[in-house]
């Protein structure tokens, strides 16, 4: 591609068989791509564009991903004599320079409290990684709906990321943390809310689940409540990423009614036998083992199932990919060692209950590093799309839009950083206790802000907002799948009433106006 022309002998291949045009000083050759473009031949004819710098009108309708494709990359046979290329593709690891796409502490000039010189070492790191590791096979499953590739899993447990996504803890003492970049110890929230954060910046929702969400609120109870046996085997495998392993709780007879499952667990000498189904169950078509609550005679009881013949899933069409593995599950008389039973027999809502803060947590995270995405494709688009003459953004009420979205990002993060920040300096008892409430506030003031910037999105993307391909890709999987967060790990109005409930109960006696 070292081939130099001037404009002038760029203009002289205007027509059908000879066509040449020019993006970001490129130049490139459609002659014979012109008859197979998916915009059709036509377009690329017209005067502004045949022989001429189509740059403006190419953004207004590509993204900058499409000159990346191979075939594409192709067509280039040089550039324009005197002009350098403007539009490259950020290198892995890159900062975003779009105003309110990266959380505050990332930007140049700001400083936060809450991050240490190692958290940062940490972010650069693992945004690395997900770019370079994770986000083709990130965005393929996304399109394609199969189980995230192995490969990719193999070289997350390598690292260490499976265990990192459980959060702190004894789970990550004597484990080479992203290549020792953070000691096991050093390991705090902080730590997970930036694995969170980048592992949700594809675009792609279904596959937030899909790359092992089972395992992070499913393998908790086994950590806390199983055997020492049954952790020596099981543990290594799922952080080895050679299992697969689900949270089975939700039915088709209950859902935030956790009480109503129907499931029961019955025994017989050293086994229970389960039998029932489970609806929902994120990844739970790929699983290998089924962190399972069930009907026992006395209460409810957590037990951990293995995948054998008598244990079917069927994956679940939903609206979001089937990357995810979401899955309806059946127990047909499952024979399970009562040796895996997780807690008390009985106590099994304890169990579960243990487990939602983290995950509502978790979901908080992943949400909001969706919704900045969104914020930045945004801001790209109302700057780059012309309408009227003018650029998008010079409408009043696409500004209003943006100032709305970027408020309840912002807003989020901050209340994020700050529930973050007590759950590094609170002991495990204090966090249900203290944060149980908040965390709940916090999840469904994210959630349902996120469903409005998905309208609000879809109404600056217009028309485009609404393909699962081109320009507005991204805005569409969002909005489509952002009822997501308001669903799982418990449903929004159920958060909110929960939060103000928990507010209820500390109310002082002597409380006056
Ligand atoms: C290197 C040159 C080009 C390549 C490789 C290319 C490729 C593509 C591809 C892959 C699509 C499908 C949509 C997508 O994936 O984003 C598309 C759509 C389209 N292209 Fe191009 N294109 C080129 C140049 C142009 C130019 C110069 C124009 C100028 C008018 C144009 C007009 C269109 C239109 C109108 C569509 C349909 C957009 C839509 O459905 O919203 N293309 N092109």
């Amino acid at each position: 591609m070292s081939k130099q022309f001037t404009l002038e002998e760029v203009a002289k291949h205007n027509q059908p068989g000879d066509l040449w045009v020019v993006i970001d000083s490129v130049v490139y050759d459609l002659s014979r791509f012109a008859d197979l473009h998916p915009g059709g031949p036509n377009v690329l004819f017209v005067d502004a564009v045949a022989g001429q710098d189509a740059t403006q009108v190419f953004f207004g309708l590509h993204r900058l991903e499409v000159l990346q494709r191979p075939q594409y990359k192709r067509l280039a046979i040089g550039t324009v004599h005197g002009q350098k290329s403007l539009l490259q593709p950020p290198p892995p690891g890159h900062i975003s320079r779009v105003p309110y796409a990266e959380a505050t502490w990332l930007v140049p000039g700001y400083s936060s409290p809450y991050y240490s010189a190692n958290h940062r070492k940490f972010q650069a790191a693992v945004r690395t990684f997900f770019e370079e590791v994770v986000r083709p096979a990130a965005i393929e499953s996304e399109d394609n709906g199969k189980k995230i590739p192995q490969d990719v899993v193999d070289k997350m447990a390598e690292v260490n990321l499976i265990a990192m996504r459980l959060g702190p803890g004894k789970h990550l003492h004597g484990r080479k943390l992203m290549n020792g970049l953070v000691e096991p110890e050093e390991f705090d929230y902080f730590h997970e809310l930036i694995i969170n954060t980048e592992l949700a910046r594809f675009g792609g929702r279904g596959f937030v689940d899909g790359i092992l969400a089972g395992a992070v609120i499913g393998l908790p109870p086994v950590l806390n409540f199983g055997s020492p046996e049954l952790k020596a085997r099981v543990v290594p495998e799922v952080f080895g990423g050679k299992k697969y392993l689900a949270l089975a709780i939700t039915e088709a007879f209950a859902g935030s009614d956790v009480g109503g499952i129907q499931t029961t667990a019955v025994r017989d000498g050293d086994f229970w036998v389960v039998t029932g189904t489970k609806k929902w169950i994120t990844n739970g078509h790929f699983a290998d083992y089924f962190t399972t609550i069930c009907k026992t005679e006395s209460g409810f009881t957590v037990v951990l199932v293995e995948r054998d013949d008598t244990v079917s899933t069927k994956a679940i069409k939903t609206s979001y990919s089937s990357t995810a593995g979401t899955a309806y599950v059946i127990f047909n008389k499952t024979r399970v060692p009562v040796s895996n039973t997780l807690g008390e027999v009985g106590n099994g809502m304890k169990v579960i209950l243990s487990n939602f803060n983290h995950e509502r947590w978790m979901v908080t995270c992943t949400a909001l590093a969706a919704q900045r995405v969104v914020v930045e494709e945004c801001m790209k688009w109302s700057s780059q799309r012309i309408v009227f003459g003018k650029p998008l953004n010079s409408q009043p009420v696409i500004r209003a839009k943006l100032a709305k979205m970027i408020g309840l990002v912002e807003a989020g993060q901050s209340w994020l950083e700050s529930i973050t920040h007590n759950m590094c300096n609170m002991s495990y008892a204090e966090m249900s206790d203290k944060l149980a409430g908040p965390i709940a506030l916090m999840k469904q003031f994210v959630s349902r802000g996120g469903q409005e910037i998905g309208n609000d999105a879809t109404q600056v993307f217009g028309g485009r907002a609404l393909t699962v391909s081109g320009m507005g890709k991204v805005i569409e999987n969002y909005h489509r799948t952002s009822a997501f967060d308001a669903i799982l790990a418990g449903a929004e109005d159920v958060m909110a009433d929960l939060g103000v409930r928990q507010a209820m109960k500390r109310m002082p006696q002597t409380a006056r106006l």
